[in-house]
Parts: structure tokens; sequence; C-alpha cells
């Protein structure tokens, strides 16, 4: 979809979407729980965007029972034996969804064929081929792409992972030990990073009953034969997601306007809560409350940022550095490349056509800082629902309407992001479907 941007300021008081981290932990863990006498999991304030739809797809595809509401799911789970009625798992485009689904699938004796789209055809999973060589698991695929064939079934025992490609593997892992026959132990080479991840792993394993030992997140025992247990849950706001808003209120043109954010844990175990501490010393003002904060614009001034915690607001935060005063550095992004677009090639490049000045140096951003962008341009979101929203939050700060290609990527994680922009002041008209 082509989408007209016209300048606008955003202005008003927003929703902020369910965390989808938080969602697909909580969709596998409850399909997972024992489905004894019916009883069942209640997950409250979810949203189907397209990954959490396509794990809820595929949980049910293994045996859960699942009645999905508009904003809720109840599960009664399959009572850790992942039955397949299919072989075929379609994963689309998510990573998480697919790295956390590899080691569960194989909990039981399955023989399934893991697809996916985009780009995640081709997003690394040899952190798996390593432990199926050694395991000798039967896999196959070409050239390392999906299609990926699996056959067999994990055993108990010292599994490694390098901590420092996708945390995703290790969450998986973490989801699928405690189901073997027997007890196992999980080893983190290299540094972890995403660490903030593996904490939101932790917590939902532990609200399903999972007992996990974590000595320093350098390596987790896990005892065998552990039953998950049906919970209730409702989905916290998503700092992923709330990014976009605060660099929106910080960057507005108009002195008056304020974004208030709802749905925001002060608390939250999120990595990219970050987001706050990030554009604090950059100079943004911000209100922090319990459960919302709010947002007035402000002068921002660059920073260093260590992206490695949290990667998925690297977009966004160029989208600052490259309207803040002097030069911001966003460092160790090395696995930026690596997620639905190669978001440092991809953010440089589409922000640059606006009239950012962004460089890549190794694996790092390096921006300095404009007065304003001058759109006019067309710009592509390379199938990047993080690259797509990004833009959109840069078109307040252009002079001229921009037009944005692959606009309909934002389903993946924020179906309604359009509609939400609209109603806090943004301008669009669609141009081509
Ligand atoms: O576990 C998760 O929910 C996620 C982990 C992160 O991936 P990496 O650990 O690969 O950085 C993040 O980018 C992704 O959007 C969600
Ligand atoms: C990288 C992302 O997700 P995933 O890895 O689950 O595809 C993301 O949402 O930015």
């Amino acid at each position: 979809m082509k989408i007209k941007i016209k300048p606008s300021t955003l202005n008003g008081t927003i929703e902020i979407p369910p965390s989808k981290s938080y969602s697909h932990r909580a969709v596998i863990a409850a399909a997972l729980a024992e489905g004894k006498d019916n009883r069942k999991s209640k997950i409250d304030n979810l949203k189907f965007s397209v990954d959490i739809t396509t794990t809820t797809d595929i949980m049910e595809n293994w045996g859960a029972k699942i009645n999905r509401e508009e904003s809720s799911l109840e599960i009664v789970g399959n009572s850790e034996k992942v039955v397949p009625k299919d072989k075929y798992v379609q994963c689309n485009e998510s990573g998480s969804t697919i790295r956390f689904l590899i080691p569960i699938g194989i909990t039981n004796e399955n023989e399934l064929i893991f697809d996916g789209k985009g780009k995640l055809v081709d997003r690394p999973l040899d952190s798996y081929y390593r432990i199926f060589d050694e395991q000798e698991i039967f896999y196959k695929n070409e050239n390392g792409k999906l299609p990926l064939e699996v056959k067999g079934k994990l055993k108990p025992g010292n599994y490694e992972i390098d901590g420092n490609i996708s945390s995703q593997f290790i969450t998986g892992l973490l989801y699928a030990l405690p189901l073997l026959d027997g007890d196992s132990k999980l080893i983190i080479n290299k540094n972890l990073e995403s660490k903030g991840y593996i904490d939101l792993t932790l917590e939902i394993l532990k609200l399903a009953g999972i007992e996990i030992m974590n000595n320093d997140y350098k390596s987790f025992d896990i005892r065998g034969n552990q039953i998950y247990k049906p919970f209730d849950y409702t989905v916290e706001g998503d700092y992923s997601q709330v990014a976009f808003w605060i660099v929106a209120g910080i960057i507005s043109a108009n002195r008056d306007n304020e974004i208030k954010c709802l749905h925001v844990n002060k608390n939250s175990l999120q990595g990219d809560r970050e987001i706050i501490e990030i554009v604090e010393r950059m100079g943004a003002k911000l209100e922090i409350f319990y459960d919302y904060l709010i947002v007035k614009p402000s002068k921002t001034k660059g920073t260093v940022i260590d992206i490695s915690q949290c990667p998925d607001i690297a977009p966004i935060l160029t989208v600052l550095g490259a309207l803040s005063e002097g030069e911001t550095r966003i460092i160790n992004g090395e696995r930026l490349r690596i997620k639905e677009s190669d978001r440092i090639t991809s953010i440089k490049t589409e922000l640059n056509k606006l009239g950012a000045n962004v460089a890549e140096e190794g694996d790092s951003l390096i921006i300095q800082g404009v007065e304003g962008f001058r759109g006019g341009v067309t710009v592509n979101a390379w199938n990047d629902h993080r690259i797509a929203m990004s833009l959109a939050i840069a078109s307040t700060r252009c002079e001229k309407e921009i037009i944005l290609e692959e606009a309909e990527s934002v389903r993946k994680s924020y179906p309604h992001f359009w509609d939400d922009f609209v109603r806090m002041g943004g301008e669009i008209e669609a141009i081509e479907k």
C-alpha cells in the first residue's frame, strides 16, 4: 500500500497496544498447559497483529483449544504434548514465532516443516542447527533458508547457545527443556544481548508454574518433567511501540502539543523501557506516572546509545537523533541487520532521502542533527513495520508531504497504527492498494 502523508503535528491521548513479546509468551505457555478437566487460561488485552495471530494459529494446530475474542483469548492447553494436526508450520515473518516454536515442536517425537515469508526465510537459525547436529536430529533446508524440515525429539542434557545472536533461541529452549524427561543445563556463551527479553520469558514461565534456576544469566538449570499450569494474565503496553509516540511528542513542531500514552507500566521488565532513560539523557522531559506518561516537545542533544539490549527502538531513535543538536551514535547494532530488514541500512537510506544526515560505520549509525526534514519524496518501508512507523513519525517534521510505500507492513505488530496516527492528527491519503 502506497500512502501520502502530509506534514502535521500529533497531539492527544493514545492507548499503547499490548506488548508483542509478552503476548507471544503468554499464548505459548497457556497453550502448553495441562488441560485436565478443561481448565483454561485467560489472556486479556491481546491484539491480533499478524505475528500474534501466527503464533496463536500454530498453537491451535498443535493441540490447544482456543477461543478468540476481539481482545482476549481463552485457552485449554494441550497438556505439554505437541501433537500437530498438520506438519506444515507457517511462521510468516515472525522471528519470535519460529525461534520459540522450533524446540517446543520437537519436545515430542515429531516431523515438522517450518516455513516463513519475507526476510524470515533468511534470518539465522544456526544456533539450533548446531544442537540438531549434536543430537543427531534430522533437519533439511536449502542453503540455510526456509522451509526447514525437522524430524526427531530433543534429549535432556547440556545445551550451549551464543548470547549475542538472538535471545529468541534462549527463550525457545527455556520453554522446551522443562518438558523433557530429564534435567538440562543451558549455558550462555559470549555476552548476552537483549537480556530484558529473557526476563520476560522467566516471568511468564514462573506464572505458568515452571521453575528455572537462573545462574546470573550465564547458565540456567532446568528440571525436566515439569508441568505448565493454566493461568490468567493481562498483557501490559508495549515499550517498543510507546517509543514511536514518545519521539513523536518530543519532536513536535507545535510547542503546545502533548502526547499522553496510556497502559505504560512504569515498573516494566521490558528492555525497551530504556527509551525513557535515553530520551531523558538527550534532554527530553517526560512526566511518568504509574501506568501512563506524558510527553511534551523539547529540544534534544545528541548522545551515544548502546543498542545491544534494546534493538527494536533503533529506527525511531535514529529519527530522534537526526533532529537533535550535534552528533548521535547508535552503537553495537550488529543484530539490527538480521531483523525484518537490515535496519542500519534501511533507516539510514530512507531518512537521508527525507533530508537527514545519517551514516553507517561498521554496525553503528552516526547521525548529525539537522533542523528539520525536507520531505517531498517517496520513501519505502522495506517491508518492515518499524521502518514504516519511524518514517510516519519523521513525516511530522517534513516541510513537504511524503509518499510511503509498503505502509501496510505495520500489520506485523501494530495493525491499527494508521488509525491511531490519524486520530492523533496525522493526515494520510491512500494512493495505491
Ligand atoms: O524475545 C522477543 O520477544 C524479542 C527479542 C528480540 O530479538 P533478539 O533477541 O533477536 O534481539 C526483539 O528484537 C524481538 O522483536 C522480540
Ligand atoms: C524483530 C522483531 O520481531 P521478530 O524478531 O519477532 O520478527 C520486531 O518486532 O522488531
